[in-house]
């Protein structure tokens, strides 16, 4: 499967800066957000985890492609990112699950891509100056015109993404052996491990629309209620957190990832800012604050919770504490709630992502603890 004949293709930032590559992927045109993911590994699960949306994904790994592309690894029922950033993809697919190449399923899928760039370059960039917007075209080549395009392209912040990427219908992930919990999963963007993980550990999944109201949820009748990763501002999001806050207020138990950590820092009455250009890789190192336990872990934000770290904040449902920190840059990793009179746990999350795909396994224990909050154990 070798590439195909590429033509030229540029990039450029919204400060100004371009890059001269060649296409990979598409032709074409594209504009998102630039930013920067580390993992060495898990490609396919990261273009088509629907965080990705109206992002353009800058790999540092300097050689992606190796092991194709297969139909069991995608994270979704499609590729999300908004335009792919490699230096040097493989020539040849070599893995045995291989069934076509990443170039074509790029072009497949129509997302614009560019290689052959100083990546190392463009991260340090990013790094140095904070996520920004970008432009990849094949049409344009001068760098002035594709940047007056870039300008006018959407930003980030402030961006309400997850109606554009969740299910239109709900739908259910049935317990693999004997059930033992149903959980309503609102979908802002969820990955396909993610019920999966619950599944296996005897839990019904009702995966429910974005824009599920309490009835909705109640309707399931679920022992917990569960909030995914997510593309957008979690600041631009309020349908869900008075969702949240309704299920908080009848003590319903809750569990949420990445985005599902940003909207449960907001219902219990926490701010949220734009990280300078976030975490997305997958060897984060977070603590556990509880257990003093370090765990390396999978990561896709760009936005994150400002909450104080080792103080308690009395909310409206109970007290709340920052669970869990990262060691590198002290952002807040995860939340907890408990009942101001019982100490029991209501609800907790994490900014990270315990499904683990791609990424290590550390965090697993989440999942179980969903099932303890579920079984009132904690
Ligand atoms: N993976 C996620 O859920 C990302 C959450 C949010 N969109 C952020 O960038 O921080």
């Amino acid at each position: 499967m070798p590439l195909h004949a590429h033509k030229e293709a540029l990039l450029v930032l919204e400060d100004g800066r371009s890059f001269r590559g060649e296409s990979f992927g598409a032709e074409g045109e594209t504009f998102g957000e630039a930013v920067f993911s580390t993992g060495m590994t898990g490609y396919q699960e990261t273009l088509t985890d629907p965080s990705y949306h109206q992002q353009v994904v800058v790999m540092t790994a300097p050689h992606v492609g190796n092991t194709g592309v297969n139909d069991e690894d995608p994270e979704s029922r499609r590729i999300w990112v908004a335009g792919y950033v490699v230096r040097d993809p493989a020539r040849v697919s070599s893995n045995w699950r291989a069934q076509r190449s990443l170039d074509d399923d790029l072009r497949d899928q129509s997302v614009v891509g560019i290689s052959g760039i100083d990546t190392r370059a463009l991260t340090r960039h990013l790094r140095e100056r904070g996520a920004m917007r970008v432009g990849i075209s094949t049409i344009e080549t001068d760098p002035e015109a594709l940047l007056k395009k870039v300008l006018a392209s959407a930003e980030m912040s402030g961006a309400n993404l997850s109606d554009a990427v969740s299910t239109q219908e709900a739908y259910v992930v049935p317990a693999k052996g004997e059930k033992r919990f149903t959980v309503a999963a609102l979908d802002l963007g969820i990955k396909e491990m993610t019920p999966e993980r619950m599944a296996e550990r005897g839990i019904e999944v009702h995966v429910l629309p974005a824009t599920a109201t309490l009835e909705d949820v109640k309707s399931v009748n679920p022992d917990g209620l569960f909030y995914s990763n997510g593309p957008g501002d979690p600041a631009a999001t309020t349908g869900q957190v008075e969702l949240l806050k309704a299920a908080l207020a009848e003590d319903i138990p809750y569990f949420g990832i990445c985005f599902g950590n940003q909207l449960f820092g907001r219902a219990l009455g926490f701010g949220t800012y734009k990280l300078k250009y976030g975490h997305r890789g997958i060897n984060q190192p977070v603590m556990d604050l509880t257990t003093r336990k370090v765990e390396v872990t999978a990561h896709n934000h760009g936005f994150a919770v400002d909450a104080p770290i080792g103080e308690e904040t009395t909310t409206p449902y109970g007290i709340a504490t920052v669970s869990h920190v990262n060691l590198n840059d002290d952002c807040v990793e995860g939340l907890e709630l408990k009942d101001a009179e019982t100490g029991k746990l209501k609800g907790f999350s994490v900014q990270y992502h315990p499904e683990a795909a791609a990424g290590p396994h550390d965090a697993a224990y989440l999942f179980d603890r969903f099932i303890s909050l579920m079984a009132k154990e904690v």
